[in-house]
């Protein structure tokens, strides 16, 4: 097998904690960012390409990865966005009558360093216990004293602003021009399933880079605003924050997934904190708290927004709650048109339990078109 060669590898956590491994392929790499792990079972590809994991070392809890190969339909954005991979048992070959490459073949296309023969049954022990921590993966094994001095100098995940590293440049078009509704989208590091979703309802959508004014925004003419997901704390995006009390203030629909809902809580004076372990998975069950009804969601963050604060600000009334531990999983302002999930009603990966928000968007967009008309 082209492959067979593989090298000793290790992930060495902040705290000075090993855990061994291999190299996934003969490859001597170094790479370093905050580990955190997910427990969907399928869906790889659509997590690596996902910009929310921007600056991440991935451990990935499902005991194969890279068995039904990869698929160039199945991107989140053009380019694999975590920062290095970490599993159990990795795949070279893979079974799919529909795929293009195998994984080892993608992540090298995107430079991504991948360690495999991992025990991430305890990887994943330790950091719940622990918490979110800072780690490099590497086959430098034998340079541990240099590698830790680095491992400090890497700058934790609280208060650290990356949207500008995953944000698109220059504005785009997403969808038909011909079609019904306008949508203008702050991309704070959109997933491309958002986009397929806003426009298969029947919206032509102008995609903004995260510095876009409002104003800049409000000249494309939008029926509506949309705040994106994406990666890093979302305290000090201080210019999406402003952007969005604009966006309220509006009187358009505005809605929020992710790290947008964290933006909408922001602008409402409403802080977000740094969770003990994030929630990454593809079965996080959530409860509805309008309809009574459970949905079993996509998640993908590491930062929460403040429950006290939410519950007494009389702006706001909470609207969905995380069934593990009770955090804020979704907002509405009342008496406006704006609502918000720290979940991922697109999926991709995951469940589509919550599709249904996008259609409440366009319910909101077309009644707040009939009455400004
Ligand atoms: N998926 C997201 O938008 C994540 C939001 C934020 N970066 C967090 O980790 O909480």
């Amino acid at each position: 097998m082209k492959y067979k060669t593989k090298r000793n590898a290790i992930v060495l956590l902040a705290d000075g904690t090993i855990f061994h491994g291999k190299s996934v392929g003969d490859r001597e790499s170094t790479a370093f960012g905050e580990v955190c792990f997910n427990t969907g079972m399928t869906g790889y590809q659509e997590i690596f390409t996902d910009p929310s994991y921007y600056g991440q070392l991935l451990v990935t809890t499902n005991a194969h990865i890279g068995n039904y190969g990869t698929q160039v339909e199945e991107v989140e954005s053009d380019s694999v966005k975590i920062a290095g991979l970490i599993c159990r048992n990795f795949s070279y070959n893979y079974s799919r009558a529909l795929g293009n490459k195998s994984l080892q073949e993608f992540l090298d296309d995107n430079n991504l360093f991948a360690i495999s023969d991992v025990d991430t049954r305890a990887l994943v022990s330790y950091i719940r216990d622990h918490g979110a921590m800072n780690a490099v993966i590497t086959t430098d094994i034998d340079n541990l004293e240099q590698l830790k001095k680095q491992l400090s100098e890497v700058p934790s995940m609280k208060g650290l602003e990356l949207a500008s590293k995953v944000s698109v440049k220059e504005p785009y078009f997403f969808g038909d021009e011909e079609a019904s509704y306008r949508i203008a989208a702050l991309d704070i590091g959109i997933k491309k399933n958002i986009l397929r979703n806003l426009g298969k309802r029947d919206a032509y959508i102008k995609v903004f880079p995260h510095n876009a004014t409002f104003e800049e925004m409000q000249a494309f003419g939008p029926d509506a605003f949309f705040i994106s997901n994406g990666p890093g704390d979302p305290e000090p995006l201080t210019e999406a924050i402003a952007a969005a009390k604009k966006m309220i203030s509006s009187g358009k629909p505005v809605f929020g997934i992710c790290l947008g809902h964290q933006i909408i809580a922001l602008a409402n004076g409403v802080s977000t904190y740094k969770m003990h372990n994030g929630h990454r998975g593809i079965n996080h069950p959530i409860l509805n708290l309008r309809t009574g009804k459970g949905e079993i969601t996509s998640q993908n963050h590491g930062f929460a927004i403040n429950r006290e604060e939410t519950e007494s600000n009389p702006d706001l009334e909470i609207t969905h709650v995380h069934l593990n531990d009770k955090t804020v999983a979704g907002i509405r302002i009342k008496n406006k048109d704006v609502f918000s999930v720290q979940y991922h009603p697109e999926a991709s990966a995951g469940p589509n339990d919550a599709d249904y928000l996008f259609d409440q968007f366009f319910e909101m967009i077309k009644s707040n078109a009939s009455q400004t008309a």
